[in-house]
């Protein structure tokens, strides 16, 4: 993160999401993962289920023409006889409304297989983001079935860009979690006569990410049916385990050679993307991050409202000495820039994550979250320029300045923002009915036990609904459109000629397609103008779960903008008072001399980050 100033919307947004496993409005991918979660519906493992659709959708790669790989393709392709099963249709569901317009479904998919191999003791795999999303799926999956000669097999990984050594290791990697499921191969496992629970048959005798796998197939324990199946067709993991005459699995059964091949070799497969896609740099922990941060308008006044997220070891608690400063200085008038004094107040509330709340990827790396929010009262005719904070530990040391790396967080523009808690979302039925692309609303006849994956395939590709044995298909049947009412405040002397507003959505049922629409604000003529600021408002629909929105000023040919605006909390905003303000003298943002000591604290927060990941390595 030595490169990372604030604000860098989508590494926040990113960052938010594999460290605290949320969304900005608390709603919790990691939690549906760990810890090393089963699922309470079918008694499955849920990391293993998200490891395999990484996988699988990344299996599209084809290293001769670099099309394919983790691009969210895997959606669409839940049809296909290789991405038969259950575990593909609730991992769609898991994800379904994580997708936004500053995180890609392929990244959400590259972040669940994380979470789940980290979440069940394996090692930490670096992520780095920026993979694309299709929106149609591929041509041809690459995915192996049990079926494969080992011919097939080989050729299979090559395309993906993986060795026959590689093709060993990863496939070990792969089942040291999760199962054979008699939903989806009653050929292998056969379903219990007269009951509809599912019989799950691990691949190894423990539900963690460990070297099991091989060890159990090395000393003949394994109850791995992909191994000891009685129907030899079906043996894939005996055809690729021994291929080389077991010497690739003789070289991973060390329990820290297990841990420290799949580490690279998953972080390989879930970097498997089309070749014009680009990644970004590793996306690291913010040691001490601004989690929000914007001006706003709150029981008619105006405020400025940020969080401090600060890393708390997991086996300290915060000092109750502690205190935490907002400052800022005035972007107009004679005390601009803090030229006599900073303003300076408290936080209105203070928290710190339950451990057990949050990432497993903090978890590893030994933190939890202390979190401080600051609500604040802005005089707008001498507004904001920028803010800083000040952590003081009470144990008589000086303070800590976070001040994002010696100038301040700057407030870019105070023209035109967003008013949350003017704004409104209504949900109203969609009457149109939500199936797969392409796909009929039809449930597919269930299959009867015993039908072998063969004329289960050749089924499949004549009943196009998606394969949920028993089920309809996938989707709520009358998904919900969104209907958005948004307020915008907007500086009078701006005059602008025009106000508009680019919204996302992403997180559309199924995928279908994603949402996008532009549209203008009209100056509200309900909500009187106040402290020089005007209220535009201007309505969307949307079918999604996450709009994102760009808020555009247009005056004397510029555009005033506000980008990445998120709109998961409307109407719910919790109203708490702003703080008291007192003036300190003397105080610009820390300046200079004080980066010397952010540099020390950034420093010792980033211990315990730096020897979990030095002891996961080995
Ligand atoms: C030789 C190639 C492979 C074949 C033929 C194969 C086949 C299978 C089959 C038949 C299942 C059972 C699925 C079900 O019952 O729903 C399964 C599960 C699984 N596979 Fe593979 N697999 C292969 C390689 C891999 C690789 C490379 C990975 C990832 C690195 C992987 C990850 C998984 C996981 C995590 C599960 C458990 C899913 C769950 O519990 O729901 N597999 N595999």
């Amino acid at each position: 993160a030595s490169s990372y100033k604030w604000p860098s919307p989508q590494y926040d947004a990113l960052e938010t999401l594999l460290y605290e496993g949320r969304r900005s409005d608390g709603s919790s991918l990691s939690s549906l993962v760990a810890p090393c979660r089963k699922r309470a519906s079918t008694g499955t493992s849920v990391p293993a289920e998200w490891l395999r659709f990484a996988f699988h959708d990344m299996a599209t790669h084809n290293v001769d023409d670099g099309t394919g790989g983790l691009d969210g393709s895997i959606v669409y392709e839940l049809n296909a006889p290789e991405n038969f099963g259950e575990g593909f249709i609730d991992t769609l569901s898991d994800f379904s409304t994580f997708p936004n317009k500053a995180i890609s479904r392929a990244d959400v998919i590259a972040i669940g297989a994380i979470m789940g191999v980290a979440t069940c003791g394996g090692p930490t795999i670096p992520f780095r983001a920026g993979r694309m999303d299709v929106w149609k799926g591929g041509s041809s999956d690459n995915a192996p079935i049990p079926e494969d000669d080992i011919n097939t097999l080989k050729d299979s990984f090559r395309k993906m860009g993986f060795t026959q050594e590689e093709m060993i290791q990863l496939t070990a990697c792969g089942h040291t979690m999760g199962a054979v499921r008699s939903t989806d191969f009653p050929q292998l496992v056969p379903p219990t006569q007269g009951s509809t629970t599912p019989v799950v048959k691990d691949f190894d005798g423990t539900t963690q990410f460990d070297n099991a796998i091989v060890t159990e197939y090395l000393d003949g324990s394994t109850q791995n049916v992909l191994v000891v199946t009685s129907n030899a067709t079906m043996a894939s993991d005996l055809r690729v385990f021994s291929s080389d005459g077991n010497s690739t699995m003789k070289g991973i059964a060390d329990a820290n050679k297990f841990k420290s091949t799949c580490q690279t070799l998953l972080q390989r497969m879930i970097e498997v993307v089309p070749k014009d896609v680009t990644l970004t740099d590793e996306i690291t922990l913010i040691p001490a991050k601004v989690n929000s941060a914007a001006l706003s308008y709150e029981n008619k006044k105006f405020v400025f409202k940020t969080e401090l997220r600060l890393n708390q070891a997991l086996n300290q608690t915060v000092s109750s000495k502690r205190t935490v400063t907002l400052l800022w200085c005035a972007a107009n008038g004679t005390n601009k820039d803090c030229a006599d004094s900073a303003f300076s107040a408290i936080p209105v509330s203070n928290m710190t994550d339950d451990a057990s709340t949050i990432s497993p990827l903090a978890t590893t790396a030994g933190v939890t979250f202390a979190h401080y929010q600051f609500v604040v009262p802005i005089d707008t005719s001498s507004s904001i320029s920028k803010f800083w904070f000040e952590v003081n530990e009470g144990d008589g040391k000086s303070a800590t300045t976070y001040n994002n790396g010696g100038d301040g967080y700057k407030i870019d523009q105070d023209s035109i923002f967003f008013v949350p808690m003017l704004s409104h979302v209504d949900s109203v039925a969609n009457t149109s009915p939500a199936t797969m692309p392409g796909s009929s609303p039809t449930p597919a006849a269930p299959l009867t036990s015993g039908t072998s994956a063969a004329s289960a395939a050749a089924q499949a590709t004549t009943a196009p609904a998606l394969r949920r044995r028993g089920g309809g298909p996938i989707g709520p049947a009358l998904p919900q459109n969104k209907v958005y009412n948004l307020v915008i405040a907007v500086k009078s002397s701006l005059a602008p000629s025009r106000v508009y507003v680019d919204s996302t959505d992403v997180a559309t049922p199924n995928f279908t397609q994603p949402f996008s629409q532009t549209f203008d604000l009209q100056k509200s003529s309900s909500l009187p103008a106040q402290d020089g600021y005007d209220f535009w408002t201007g309505g969307v629909t949307s079918p999604g779960a996450q709009l994102m929105v760009d808020i555009h000023a247009v005056a004397s040919g510029q555009t005033i903008s506000q980008t990445y605006v998120p709109t998961l909390l409307l109407d719910n905003t919790p109203q708490v008072d702003p703080s008291n303000v007192t003036m300190v003298k003397g105080k610009k943002t820390g300046g200079a001399l004080r980066v010397g000591e952010v540099i020390g604290s950034v420093w010792l927060a980033l211990l315990p980050v730096v020897m979990a990941i030095g002891a996961s390595v080995m």
